[in-house]
This record gives C-alpha cells, sequence and structure tokens, in this order.
C-alpha cells in the first residue's frame, strides 16, 4: 500500500492536475506496477487457479463497482486494481486452453504499456509520427511474407478479424463497382452475391448483412469431411447463381477455420474465382501465423499470395496482445479511393509532409487505437526466427497431445487430425466406454461436455472450450496458442479431465 503521505492523496494530488505531484504520481503509479508483477507471477504458477469463477450475481456482490460521487483516495484505486485482477479469468495460465487468443506475451505487454503512455490516434502521422511508420514497415513485411514481391499492395490495422474481413468485402464491391461509393445500389444493377465455406467465420455472413446484400446472397458453400471448402460445389453454386441473372463478385476462403482448423484448398479456389472475375479475399486471421513457418507453411497456406485480400491477426497464432488484426490487398490505392471522405479538418492535403502517410481516410473508422508497437517490439524481440520457433513449436505441442489421445483410446476419441492447433475430441466417461461409437454415443458425450466444462471452472483448474459444429453435437475445442504451455500442461489436460470426468 501507499506511504502513509501518500495514501489519503487523491486524483487531483497527482499529476497532470498538480504539476509538483510526480513523486506521489511514481509512488502510484509503481505499486500498480508491483500489482500487475503479482499477477503474472500468480497465473504463470501452475499451482495458482485459472480462474475463481461465480455467477454474475454472486460476482456483483464480490465487487464493488460502484460509481461515487466524491472521487476514492489513491489507496482504494490500488484495492480496486487487486480486486479486479483477482476475479478475472487468468488467460496467460499454462491451463487456459479456451480461446484462439491464449497466453501473455510479456514483450508484448511492455510494448501495450508504451502505447498507453503514448496515447495516440493513428489517423494521422501528424500526431503517430514513429507508430504510423512502424506501420508502414511492420505491414509491407507481413505482405512479403504473404508472397506479394517487395511487399507491393497496402493494409491497415483494423479493430478485430471481423472489421478487416468487411474492410476486403468493401474494396472488393469498389473496385467492380466504384460508383457504389456515390450512387448506392444503383450503380450495380443486379443481385451481388458472395461465397464462403459452411464452416468460415460468421463475421464472413455478417459482411453480407452489413454491407446490404442480405445473408441470403451469402452463399455457404459445403465442405469436407476434413471442414476444406468443395471446389467443385463452389463452382457449380457460381454457376447457379449467374443462371439466375445474380452477380458473383467475392469469395471466401479460409485459411484456419475457428472450430476444426481447417484450410480451404486456396489454388482451386483460387482457379474458379479466375475464372468468373471474383474476388478472392483468405480469411487467415487464425491460420495466417504459419506463413512464418517454413515447415507449416505448405501445403495449408500455398497459393496465398493469389489472394486480393488477406485478414491475418497477430493477436491469435503470434501471441500479439489483443487485439492486433491486419488486412492486407494487394493493390495499393483500392483502399484509400473506396473509403476516403476527404474530412479536411483531418487530412488536409496543403500539409507540409507527404500525406500518403495520413491513414484515418482509408478506413470508416476515422479514431483508430495503436495496434502496432506491441507487434513490433515483439517482432524486434523474437526476431521471425523466434516467431518461426514459437509456431512449430505449438503445432508440434498439438502432434503431442493428439499423440496421448490416441495412447487412451478409452478415454478419448479424437474427431479429426488436426491441421493446427485446434485438436477436437470427446471425452469418454467410464460409463460411456467400450461402447460402439453410434449416434446415440455422439449425442451422450455432446450432453456431457457443459456439466465437465463446469466442473473445470468450478475448480478453477482447468479451461478447454466446447462447442457443436454443424455435423455434431458438443465437442471439445482444445487451443494450443500459448508460449506457457509445455508438453507437461498437456498431460495436466488430460489427467484433469478424466478427474474430473469419469463418473459423468
Ligand atoms: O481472437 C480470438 O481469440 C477468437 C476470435 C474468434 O472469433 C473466436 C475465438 C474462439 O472461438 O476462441 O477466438
Amino acid at each position: 500500500s501507499l506511504s502513509k503521505e501518500h495514501g489519503n492523496l487523491k486524483y487531483s494530488d497527482i499529476l497532470p492536475q498538480n504539476a509538483e505531484g510526480f513523486p506521489a504520481t511514481k509512488e502510484f503509479l509503481m505499486k500498480v506496477v508491483d500489482i500487475l508483477l503479482d499477477y503474472i507471477k500468480t497465473q504463470s504458477d501452475r499451482n495458482s487457479k485459472v480462474l475463481e469463477f461465480h455467477h454474475p450475481n454472486e460476482m456483483l456482490r464480490l465487487l464493488d463497482l460502484e460509481i461515487p460521487d466524491t472521487g476514492v483516495t489513491l489507496q482504494q484505486l490500488l484495492v480496486d486494481c487487486s480486486t479486479t485482477l483477482k476475479y478475472q479469468v487468468k488467460t496467460g495460465h499454462p491451463h487456459f486452453f479456451n480461446q484462439l487468443s491464449c497466453g501473455l506475451d510479456l514483450v508484448s505487454m511492455a510494448g501495450e504499456w508504451l502505447t498507453a503512455t503514448a496515447n495516440t490516434n493513428m489517423f494521422t502521422y501528424e500526431i503517430a509520427p514513429v507508430f504510423i511508420l512502424m506501420e508502414h514497415v511492420v505491414l509491407q513485411k507481413m505482405r512479403e511474407i504473404i508472397g506479394w514481391p517487395n511487399g507491393a499492395g497496402d493494409s491497415i490495422l483494423a479493430p478485430g478479424g471481423s472489421i478487416s474481413n468487411l474492410y476486403a468485402f468493401l474494396a472488393a464491391r469498389h473496385k467492380m463497382f466504384p460508383q457504389y461509393k456515390e450512387r448506392g445500389l444503383a450503380a450495380v444493377g443486379g443481385q451481388l452475391v458472395m461465397f464462403t465455406s459452411d464452416q468460415c467465420h460468421y463475421s464472413v455472413r455478417s459482411c453480407a448483412s452489413v454491407g446490404g446484400l442480405g445473408t441470403d446472397n451469402c452463399v455457404m458453400v459445403p465442405s469436407d469431411e476434413r471442414g476444406r471448402m468443395i471446389p467443385q460445389r463452389l463452382e457449380e453454386l457460381i454457376l447457379e447463381r449467374k443462371a439466375k441473372g445474380h452477380i458473383p463478385f467475392f469469395v471466401n476462403a479460409s485459411a484456419g477455420t475457428t472450430v476444426i482448423g481447417a484450410f480451404d484448398p486456396i489454388q482451386e479456389i483460387a482457379d474458379i474465382c479466375q475464372k468468373y472475375n471474383c474476388w478472392l479475399h483468405v480469411d487467415a486471421a487464425w491460420g495466417g501465423g504459419l506463413l512464418l513457418s517454413r515447415k507449416y507453411r505448405h501445403p495449408r497456406l500455398t497459393g496465398i499470395e493469389r489472394a486480393d485480400s488477406v485478414t491475418w491477426n497477430p493477436h491469435k497464432l503470434m501471441g500479439a496482445l489483443l487485439q492486433c488484426s491486419t488486412i492486407h490487398f494487394k493493390e495499393d490505392g483500392l483502399l484509400i479511393s473506396c473509403n476516403q471522405m476527404s474530412a479536411e479538418y483531418l487530412f488536409m492535403t496543403d500539409k507540409l509532409y507527404d500525406v500518403k502517410y495520413d491513414t484515418g481516410d482509408k478506413v470508416i473508422q476515422c479514431g483508430r487505437h495503436n495496434d502496432i508497437f506491441k507487434l513490433w517490439l515483439q517482432w524486434r524481440a523474437k526476431g521471425s526466427e523466434g516467431f518461426e520457433k514459437h509456431m512449430d513449436r505449438l503445432m508440434e505441442l498439438t502432434e503431442y497431445m493428439v499423440r496421448r489421445i490416441k495412447q487412451m483410446p478409452d478415454k478419448y476419441y479424437l474427431i479429426l487430425e488436426p491441421e493446427l492447433v485446434n485438436c477436437c475430441f470427446w471425452y469418454l466417461p467410464t460409463r460411456l466406454r467400450n461402447v460402439p461409437h453410434t449416434a446415440d454415443r455422439e449425442r451422450a458425450l455432446g450432453e456431457i461436455c457443459p456439466i465437465l466444462k463446469n466442473r473445470m471452472m468450478e475448480s478453477g483448474t482447468l479451461m478447454v472450450g466446447y462447442q457443436p459444429d454443424d455435423r455434431r453435437p458438443n465437442f471439445f475445442r482444445n487451443i494450443i496458442s500459448s508460449a506457457a504451455v509445455t508438453e507437461a500442461d498437456v498431460d495436466f489436460l488430460l489427467a484433469e479431465m478424466d478427474r474430473l470426468g469419469h463418473d459423468l
């Protein structure tokens, strides 16, 4: 806690209100850092809990979230910080496998601390010169890695993969119908239709509703038993829509689907897009990290350089802190011509520097958070080699988990061989072992998922996600995307699920 002389101070006693307040400011901030360091230390301790679960009403009672008329003391603020983290789910804990984004990269976090302190907007070079240039360098590097010569093209960071996918949709429509910007639907003169696999991220479908096509005109292309889009079905469906006078203009290929981690066959899909003059977008929000691995990039991402646009989220496999999503375009100039509104109070063209570095007019957002420094600093720390090692390690740990599951066929049923770090399986409680794997058993196994998940959260020792998909009842989907995870943690996961669930 704060020293006696500072404990009862209030926010008005520290900078910036009190110009003499640096000593108190420093002590307060250092105490906050101590709280953060304690949290980091605890969550890296495997004997600590991943979470202390409480239902919302109970949680409200445990917390004091009341908004006061009179501000509280600095000491109370420190208590508030500690209480907040006490009940937060430790997403950096080695036994947190629940989302695509797991883990806490500490260099990226340091970057986020600096980002917060710099507290700037990313719409102009004028107020974010260093960060804008970092975006320039990092995004060009990512376009080179995608496979566009010398990193040609253009990119921007967006607030998540869903918005990145939407920017691709908007640019694709603008490319085909530049008049749409001014004249709207009248400029199209027909029903636009887009195509994606039935395994795609739901944000692709939402492009159809947000973008005015209507989800009826977002055709869900069937996928095979591995969850990959079937190219022949794509072509059939394009022809079917053309026969109705519709205008196919956009195809999304998923590179790493959310649930099972499947990769659509980009090459064949690109051939079809070429044949029917459709924009090819690759949603590699999840699988894009494998572009950094010589061992795993091919065949999963072969042909990605043929895409017109690529979504790639460093906050997923690369472990940059949330959020960090990038959208890349092969053709430079499209983004700005699509979204530019030339607001003269921000994007003055008579500035004394090259205004091409002003990014605000490229997007529909205006204000844009600085999501680049935490990635740039992390990349400086790891080097591309370090990222490659990270990708290979995550894939190897997943392969290890598959091997261990296959060694326990009485306890675990592997649903399919992973192509990414999504390991999908059913846990078999004692009563459901050694019985034929029928639809009835699948239903029974699906029913225990929420109960077993609840036991995990009540015990606080583990978090593994579950969900149904379009062809199965609930099943567990384990994600290894945290640099903290080791083989021992995989062994713990498999033993703990059995400890918690054997009698279900
Ligand atoms: O960025 C993430 O962690 C993320 C994004 C999703 O859309 C879905 C999921 C998920 O299903 O875990 O995670």
